[in-house]
């Protein structure tokens, strides 16, 4: 079903937020599914802004001190997405514009729904993911292992929390869950939006399912260690280890938000 883009497009547009609905999945770590957290006229906005700007998604690999010991898969990305390509994330993905109304009005939706005072400077630009049959994401962290170059405090720290959004699901698409193989939740399951069928000892999947969302918590509050907190007071949580399962047929876009701990910086959202 296509969505009139006629509202969306035309002069007198107002950011207005869809009655979404969260469900908690998990205290610790904080894990929170949100249904309808985008329009289909809205997903449609996205797919056109980003469409012919999709390149080769980047990782991020720690060559420093790592806290995934146990996990040779824990790799972070937030490079550029032409400057390190890896086997372990092989999707295409873009960056929006901050200066978007649709784009500013779904920061806004992401910044409220964690806390009102969230800035936005604290926010990356929101990342579309894009996956062809066969493209996954390996198993990794969002939050970075190691502090430096991506998560100094010049960079806004490491990444606080985390959306992913399905933005498309072709028809006919198998795979392309987001699993959590370290998440256990045994009391609650709905088909459809997660994978009540897998074994438990795989954790939790998601399955994309169009508008709905995945929030989490990537950090730890007030136990630093050292460890890619940005000073916060902070660390990475082992738990949100997670990844894009191959898709299997058809195709997916997701869309990251990421909200740092501090501003992102100059150059970053665009000044
Ligand atoms: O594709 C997914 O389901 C998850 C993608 C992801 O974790 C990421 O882009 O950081
Ligand atoms: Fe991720």
């Amino acid at each position: 079903m296509m969505p009139s883009l006629r509202s969306i497009f035309s002069t007198d547009y107002r950011c207005e937020h869809p009655p979404y609905t969260a469900h908690l999945v998990s205290h610790s770590p904080l894990v929170i599914y949100i249904k309808n957290f985008i329009t289909p006229a809205e997903r449609a906005h996205l797919l056109k802004l980003g469409n012919g700007t999709f390149t080769r998604s980047g990782v991020t690999t720690s060559s420093s001190r790592s806290s995934s010991n146990n996990n040779p898969h824990n790799h972070n990305h937030g490079q550029p997405a032409t400057a390190h390509n890896h086997p372990v994330r092989t999707s295409q993905s873009t960056t929006l514009p901050p200066s978007d109304p649709v784009v500013s009005c779904i920061e806004t939706r992401a910044l409220l729904f964690q806390s009102p005072g969230t800035p936005r400077s604290h926010l990356e630009p929101l990342q579309l993911v894009r996956y062809a049959p066969g493209e996954h994401y390996h198993f990794h962290t969002d939050w970075f292992t190691a502090p430096g170059a991506h998560a100094g405090a010049d960079r806004g720290g490491n990444r606080r929390t985390s959306f992913f959004v399905y933005v498309r699901v072709e028809e006919g698409t198998l795979g392309g869950g987001t699993n959590f193989p370290r998440l256990r939740i045994g009391w609650w399951c709905e088909q459809g939006i997660v994978d009540c069928d897998a074994e438990w000892e795989a954790g939790v999947t998601f399955r994309p399912v169009e508008g709905n969302a995945v929030f989490w918590a990537n950090l730890i509050e007030g136990e630093e260690d050292g460890l890619g907190g940005g000073g916060g007071g902070r660390r990475g949580d082992e738990r949100t280890l997670h990844a894009g399962l191959p898709v299997l047929a058809g195709g997916k876009v997701g869309m990251n938000i990421w909200t740092r701990e501090g501003p992102v910086g100059e150059g970053i959202r665009g000044g």
